[in-house]
């Protein structure tokens, strides 16, 4: 029998290009946990960092365009509010503004129709209350459970919380691993946890905090990234927002990296969620091209990318109406809720 030798480069091409997995839109189902490709993640501070420092110095998209990309921010925002004296009251007010996030008028004047914010994220109390202002509505309500922030309730406790969030409405799940798993190098029991998070949340999609500034180092970040995306993560987020670091553009860059060596092994796309302490329109237009760069427009649409944020849509909204008016209002005027 005779078999068919390549002896072209595009051969070649072809063949390798014939062992790449097929990309899906599935939902990233996981798999099993491959301690070898796990181990060899490594992280390399230094070329890290210089890749960020000419992120923010860029010249950024200007006018119209600038305007596109920040409407583009908004609807990737899950509008956030996760204080211990949060009320009904506070999050029917935020969830208005998540279906109406842009006044009317500036809307207009872009040429642009009505858009919502991707989310509403909210403390597991305070579910109901948002899916009841929210219902009728695309925007679904992310609940954070498992112990949020810290996660040291009991296990069981933890995914009873995600129980009870999901049979409360919420249809996606922001959980916080154990970062003693990672400080250990526990990877099993890390995959063991977030594989258990990941049942318990059935249909709902889970995010997995990463809490990256309590994970010791970059080499870290990568590796918790890997484990918890081969646990069956749909999302993984930098931050709850109440560490003392939370997001940041060189643990994105090793995040992302891993969402892209995850995409190109598997098939499967995995979204970003970075969270905490992202407040100004230039900062959103920065993780975008950085989302761009690094994965392709694909990751630029809300089932893949959202912001955690409480107070970035006041001043995108401000930067906004500047770009309708030419005149920049007091921060005041768009407080969230
Ligand atoms: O997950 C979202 C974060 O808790 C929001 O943090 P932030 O209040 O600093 O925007």
């Amino acid at each position: 029998m005779q078999t068919k030798v390549e002896t072209t480069e595009q051969g070649a091409h072809d063949t390798q290009a014939a062992q790449l997995p097929q990309t899906t839109d599935a939902r990233n189902p996981g798999q099993a946990l491959d301690l070898d490709w796990v181990l060899g993640a490594e992280a390399n501070r230094s070329a890290i960092e210089r890749r960020c420092a000419t992120l923010p110095g860029r010249r950024s998209v200007k006018k119209d365009y600038q305007a596109a990309w920040l409407l583009r921010a908004i609807t990737c925002i899950d509008l956030t509010t996760l204080a211990g004296d949060d009320t009904e009251g506070r999050v029917r007010r935020l969830c208005a503004k998540a279906l109406n996030p842009v006044r009317a008028d500036i809307l207009d004047a872009l040429g642009m129709e009505q858009i919502t914010t991707g989310a509403v994220c909210v403390y597991h109390d305070m579910v109901p209350a948002a899916v009841g202002a929210l219902s009728g509505s695309d925007v679904p309500v992310a609940a954070v459970s498992t112990g949020f922030p810290a996660g040291l309730s009991p296990f069981h406790l933890r995914l009873a919380e995600i129980g009870e969030s999901v049979a409360a409405g919420a249809e996606e799940i922001d959980i916080v691993i154990s970062r003693r798993h990672v400080l250990t190098g526990n990877w099993q029991a890390l995959y063991d946890e977030m594989r258990a998070f990941r049942a318990a949340c059935g249909e709902a999609h889970v995010k997995a905090i990463l809490a990256t500034g309590e994970l010791g180092s970059l080499r870290n970040v990568a590796r918790a990234s890997l484990v918890c995306m081969m646990a069956g993560a749909d999302f993984i987020k930098t931050s709850t927002g109440k560490e003392s670091v939370n997001a940041t553009l060189p643990v994105s860059l090793v995040m992302i990296r891993a969402i892209r060596d995850y995409h190109e092994r598997t098939g499967y796309r995995v979204g970003y969620k970075p969270a905490g302490g992202i407040s100004k329109a230039k900062d959103a237009l920065v993780y975008l091209s950085l989302m761009k760069e690094e994965l392709g427009d694909r990751w630029l649409q809300p089932d893949l990318f959202r912001f955690g944020a409480s107070s970035l849509l006041g001043d995108i909204e401000r930067q906004l109406e500047h770009h309708v008016t030419g005149a920049y209002s007091a921060g005041w005027r768009h407080a969230t809720s």
